[in-house]
């Protein structure tokens, strides 16, 4: 080093880091609850990796605006006091215990006290010294060491004083549920004391991880936490993630997009309530406890670290639902077929994955269909072609054109359900499955009759009309005789019709538009059906405004049968011809002068 120049130690400013943890790093200021009882269960597996026979226990006591965290754990001597207390980001917690038994790693989780109290106080006595310490760290960045009479007791206590706003957070009822909210999976006795009294809040043996507890005893343990009266349970288990937990089915159906509340919990301590990667999307019909020794963290501890331990455990939590689903189709039909009817649209995605869940359950999944909700099974066994469409705009003509013609359309409007029907049908060649849009019906009608040229002239006149509404005419034959008109647009003609009439409107990115159009254009079509009386008589009406209107209206009408959404100009016009319809009638009826 150049004699110029001169070596200085990293300042941290307390108060910045006090804000950086409250306002950006923890979530909530419940937190600190976590890191006491995180630090007391570190310290008490410490003791217990030197005499595994040693009980561990956390006491809290509760004193006006005070309270202390007592554990019997393994304690600091005034050295570890210099050097980890003191210390931020140092932690005792190195080594081969530390990655597989301790919670805490960061040496920063002590400092999140200091978000409700002015000043932590730690007074401890360890295992390895006879000798007492008390040390007081405070939010300005001070801190003292001082030696004290002997503690009864091997340990350490944690001392805080309530800051005026955070008061509430110190009181038992709230600190009950803060630790029962984070530690109610830690293997340790947790008691709280208040003027006296011991109550027991934990024992260290929570029912969903112990293998004696039967299914009643776990399903009242999910309506304790959950608050729901579940329809089954099922236990979880990974080896990469050295994971265990339970599964409980939800009763009611699960929109897809709400959020999915779990309990996670690492190395028994509460993390987090969301599995986003480590349960697949299509497991959103259960609510899950689950507590890993394997998965990491991130800092704030409250997401899961998304590495190849989380994938391999994420394949082997997958297997556990297949695994309970197909025990489920030997042993409990009755409630299998209650999963299936609520949540099938999740066994549908997970069968569009697995060839063996799709073998064991297509008959029994139920589907859309314009005859109405159909198993597949009954599809199979009532239809010998079946159709099925992957557009909601399009399964929904299809549903009232394809009634008349005795068709049974799926709507398979989901992807997962057109992977499911693509994969059916890979796999049973035998069956006939096919995809249909609205234009393949209008292809099945039956041809006009062609007598003279009525027919080509009425066409010519009605696509004159229809050619400002983006539309062209057609004549055709179909059932049902009093349906006038279809309008039929499979996806990309609906497409079109709405760049169509944005350009036309003084839309300032309609030049832009035009250039989105298809190069083959695909056009909607308004089919008049030739066996409709009115339409016969439309036909032959030579007046060109009379005509103009019915055309207008007929046109508006099929819109509206359809479905569609009906524009401004499209309803100016439906009104216009209205108003002349009206014009017209009442004019026989008027006085004459
Ligand atoms: N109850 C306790 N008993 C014994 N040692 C403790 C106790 N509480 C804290 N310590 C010591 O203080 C150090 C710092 O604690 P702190 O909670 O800040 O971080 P950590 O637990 O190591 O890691 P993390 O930030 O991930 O929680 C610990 O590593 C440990 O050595």
């Amino acid at each position: 080093m150049d004699e110029n120049q001169k070596q200085y130690q990293f300042q941290v400013n307390m108060k910045g880091m006090i804000e950086l943890l409250s306002e950006h790093i923890y979530s909530s200021p419940t937190v600190f609850i976590r890191e006491l009882l995180q630090n007391g269960m570190d310290a008490v597996t410490m003791r217990k990796g030197i005499d595994s026979s040693f009980q561990g226990r956390i006491d809290v006591t509760f004193d006006g605006d005070q309270m202390t965290f007592q554990d019997n754990g393994i304690g600091l001597t005034q050295d570890d006091v210099h050097q980890f207390l003191s210390v931020i980001g140092q932690s005792s917690k190195r080594g081969d215990l530390a990655d597989k038994d301790l919670i805490g790693k960061f040496g920063i989780g002590l400092l999140s006290c200091l978000v409700v109290s002015e000043a932590i106080v730690v007074e401890t006595r360890s295992l390895y010294k006879e000798e007492s310490v008390r040390w007081t760290g405070r939010a300005d960045g001070t801190y003292e060491v001082e030696i004290i009479d002997l503690l009864p007791e091997v340990g350490t206590k944690v001392i805080l004083k309530a800051k005026r706003s955070w008061r509430t957070l110190f009181r038992k009822e709230d600190v009950k549920e803060n630790i029962l909210f984070y530690g109610s999976a830690l293997p340790i006795a947790v008691n709280l004391i208040e003027n006296g009294e011991t109550e027991q809040l934990l024992n260290g043996n929570p029912v969903w991880l112990d293998p004696e507890s039967t299914k009643e005893d776990l399903l009242a343990y999910g309506k304790e936490v959950f608050k729901t009266r579940f329809l089954d349970v099922f236990r979880l288990e990974s080896e990469a993630g050295e994971l265990q937990g339970v599964a409980f089915i939800i009763p009611n159906k699960v929109n897809t997009t709400a959020t999915k509340e779990h309990k996670i919990f690492l190395k028994r301590m509460y993390l987090c309530d969301q599995a986003t990667n480590l349960l697949p999307e299509w497991t959103s019909f259960v609510r899950c406890i689950i507590n890993s020794n394997a998965l990491q963290p991130t800092a704030s501890r409250e997401s899961l670290m998304n590495n190849t331990v989380l994938q391999e455990t994420k394949k082997e939590l997958s297997d556990c639902f297949k695994n309970y689903l197909k025990t489920l189709s030997l042993t409990n039909i009755e409630v299998l077929e209650q999963i299936i009817t609520i949540h099938h649209m999740f066994i549908k995605s997970l069968a569009a994955s697995d060839t063996e869940i799709m073998n064991l359950f297509e008959d029994y999944l139920p589907f859309e269909t314009n005859q109405g909700m159909m198993s597949f099974g009954l599809i199979k066994e009532s239809y010998k072609n079946i159709y099925y469409t992957p557009s909601l705009d399009d399964y929904r003509q299809i549903r009232r054109i394809a009634g008349s013609q005795k068709k049974l359309v799926i709507n398979a409007a989901y992807s997962y359900e057109t992977d499911l029907i693509d994969k059916i049908k890979r796999q049973r060649p035998d069956l006939s499955i096919e995809k249909i849009a609205p234009n393949d019906i209008l292809q099945e009608f039956e041809a006009a009759i062609v007598k003279d040229d009525t027919i080509d002239e009425f066409v010519t006149r009605a696509n004159a009309i229809l050619k400002k509404h983006y539309c062209k005419a057609e004549v055709k034959r179909f059932e049902p005789k009093d349906t006038t008109a279809i309008y039929i647009a499979n996806e990309d003609a609906l497409s079109s019709k709405n760049i169509q009439s944005l350009s036309t409107s003084s839309n300032p990115f309609a030049s832009t538009l035009k250039h989105f159009k298809k190069q083959e254009e695909v056009i909607p079509t308004l089919c008049f059906n030739q066996q409709n009386e009115l339409i016969e008589k439309v036909m032959v009406i030579d007046d060109k405004e009379l005509f103009e209107a019915l055309i207008n209206v007929l046109y508006v009408q099929s819109l509206m049968l359809g479905g569609y959404t009906i524009n401004k100009r499209e309803m100016d016009t439906f009104n216009d011809a209205l108003y002349q319809f009206m014009i017209l009638g009442m004019s026989s009826f008027l006085p004459k002068f």
